[in-house]
């Protein structure tokens, strides 16, 4: 490795996904978590200063992050990109539940710094992605069903994974979401079936399934470890940093690395 590592601000800092993108900086030379941003009373987490996001821009100005990853909710997101611009900081966001204004928002940021981007931040799940584009694209006409399942704490539904399955197999066909079904309920030719389930610690789970032609196919990934995540945004972080101000993917970073 040659170079300065990345320094690295972390927004939700105490949450689940901040402190294992925390612990996971710690094994690696490319990247430096230099400061912690978060609601929550802690002072340090894992001996990383916390600040609350009231103070971000005096935080900015002692540590000089380079890149903030994100992983709490959305107006919290939206609350500190303004600091970002202020002090040129590269916006790595990995929360997901916005609506169509907050998106604009982030979008209009990306005018000013770098912002990057994924509803999850798993290569598996980039290729899934990928995959999804060709399986509905050659199984024309076969059912499809998508299924997401997450732990019991998870606030928004379907998944931000489960949105961005929809979205790449509506760019292939031309398919309605029914979220569950109950009762009388057949099933039309045009419709998606979207399931979700919260138990447990499930870290989090995705399926499309295809079928039609006597057959069902179906693509799946799970995630067994937060640490998935947290890799995927340390790398996007150490990719995005000092770029120009855009709007970038996951996907580029994988291309790239
Ligand atoms: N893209 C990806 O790969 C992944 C995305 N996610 C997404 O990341 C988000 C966070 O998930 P998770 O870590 O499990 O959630 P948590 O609730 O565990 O963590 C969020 C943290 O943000 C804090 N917070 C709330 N408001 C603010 C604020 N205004 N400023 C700073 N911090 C704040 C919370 O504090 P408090 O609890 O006190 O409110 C909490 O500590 C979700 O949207 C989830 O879907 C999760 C995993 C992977
Ligand atoms: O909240 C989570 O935990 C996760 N959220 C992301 C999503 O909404 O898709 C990514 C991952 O599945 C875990």
């Amino acid at each position: 490795m040659s170079g300065d590592p990345t320094r690295i601000a972390v927004n939700g800092a105490a949450g689940r996904m901040g402190q294992t993108v925390i612990e996971t900086a710690t094994d690696r030379e490319n990247v430096e978590v230099v400061v912690g941003i978060d609601v929550a009373d802690a002072e340090t987490v894992d001996g990383v200063p916390v600040a609350d996001p009231d103070d971000a821009v005096d935080a900015f100005a002692e540590y000089e992050p380079d890149a903030l990853i994100d992983f709490t909710v959305p107006d919290a997101t939206l609350g500190i990109v303004d600091a970002c611009v202020e002090h040129g900081v590269a916006v790595v966001v990995g929360t997901t539940g916005f609506n169509e204004d907050q998106l604009s928002y982030l979008r209009r940021t990306s005018e000013f710094v770098p912002v990057l981007k994924a509803t999850n931040f798993s290569r598996g799940i980039q290729v899934l992605l990928r995959t999804v584009s060709e399986a509905v694209g050659a199984l024309d006409g076969y059912d499809l069903e998508l299924m997401e399942t997450h732990h019991n704490q998870k606030i928004d539904a379907p998944s931000g994974t489960a949105k961005t399955i929809l979205e790449t197999v509506q760019e292939e066909r031309d398919v309605d979401p029914v979220y569950g079904r109950e009762g009388h309920a057949p099933r039309e030719d045009d419709e998606i079936g979207v399931l979700v389930r919260r138990a447990g610690d499930i870290r989090g789970e995705h399926e499309l399934v295809l079928a039609g032609n006597d057959e069902v196919f179906s693509l799946s990934h799970r995630a067994e470890d937060r640490g998935v995540f947290a890799a995927g945004a340390l790398d996007a972080a150490a990719w995005v940093a000092g770029r120009n101000p855009d709007w970038y993917t996951f996907g580029a970073v994988i291309d790239e690395s």
